[in-house]
């Protein structure tokens, strides 16, 4: 059974002592039996980690966490690049690869997506992989066939003892930051491509054990419905996510407090 994930990438927001203050409050608002349940991680800004990680392994908290990106090389003069050793000694569970603001915004290619999941391996960080289509290519049909390209790329040189536990998060960019959420049908459609292609590339039993998210515009209105598809695992949270009330209730699939 694949245990649902719920994660926050909370992007360029919340300096370090608001890191504090949100990871407190999901604290004491999740309890053992929410835990049991689904794993809750926050991705925080790369300055946050340090604090994150004291707070997690002073009090035990049952929250992880991870970064929103890594270097594809492990050390040297790469001038304000972080390396999957550093994020590892801070331990992080998880790496963001290849989201779409880093696509767009830093030319971020497949090849070095591939670069950047092999670099999570090495320090044994679980890459959380991001792909999707944007709007024209949704428009024009491609979808499936682009989101699943992306994905084929991304695991090049990857063995199967290292797919196995990779997450990856279907997130369309026409539904990123734009209150545009896909239906639970658009998701399922996309997820399900994705594991029949883990399957055709490696074998069913590891499409069956890896996780795949949807992420985009997910709210406490909209999350049931979105794990309510048998091929959705989980959330890649942006804005709700550094909303304590609103992040609580998506850990919970619901939109009622409890
Ligand atoms: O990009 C996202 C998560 O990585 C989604 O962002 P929003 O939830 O703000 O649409």
């Amino acid at each position: 059974m694949r245990k649902p994930l719920i994660a926050g990438n909370w992007k360029m927001n919340l300096n370090h002592l608001e890191a504090i203050a949100l990871v407190q409050k999901l604290a004491f608002a999740l309890n053992d039996k929410d835990f049991d349940k689904v794993e809750v991680a926050v991705l925080p800004p790369y300055t946050d980690l340090r604090s994150v990680q004291t707070l997690v392994d002073g009090d035990k908290l049952r929250i992880v966490y991870g970064a929103q990106d890594l270097s594809q090389h492990d050390a040297g003069a790469y001038t304000a690049e972080i390396s999957g050793a550093m994020l590892a000694k801070l331990g992080c569970t998880y790496a963001v690869i290849g989201h779409s603001e880093r696509r767009q915004y830093h030319r971020e290619d497949d090849d070095l997506v591939n670069a950047k999941v092999l670099a999570a391996y090495r320090h044994s960080i679980t890459p959380i992989l991001c792909v999707g289509e944007g709007l024209e290519v949704r428009q024009a049909g491609g979808h499936v066939a682009h989101t699943v390209g992306q994905l084929e790329n991304a695991l090049r040189k990857i063995p199967a003892e290292q797919a196995q536990s990779i997450v990856v998060a279907y997130e369309p960019v026409w539904a990123i930051g734009t209150g545009e959420v896909a239906t639970p049908e658009d998701a399922q459609e996309v997820c399900a491509a994705l594991r029949e292609r883990l399957a055709e590339l490696y074998d069913t039993e590891l499409a069956a054990k890896v996780r795949i998210l949807y992420g985009g515009s997910v709210k406490s209105g909209n999350i049931a419905g979105i794990m309510a598809q048998p091929d959705v695992d989980g959330a890649l949270v942006g804005g709700a996510s550094i909303d304590a009330g609103e992040y609580v209730k998506i850990c919970r699939f619901s939109d009622v407090a409890g």
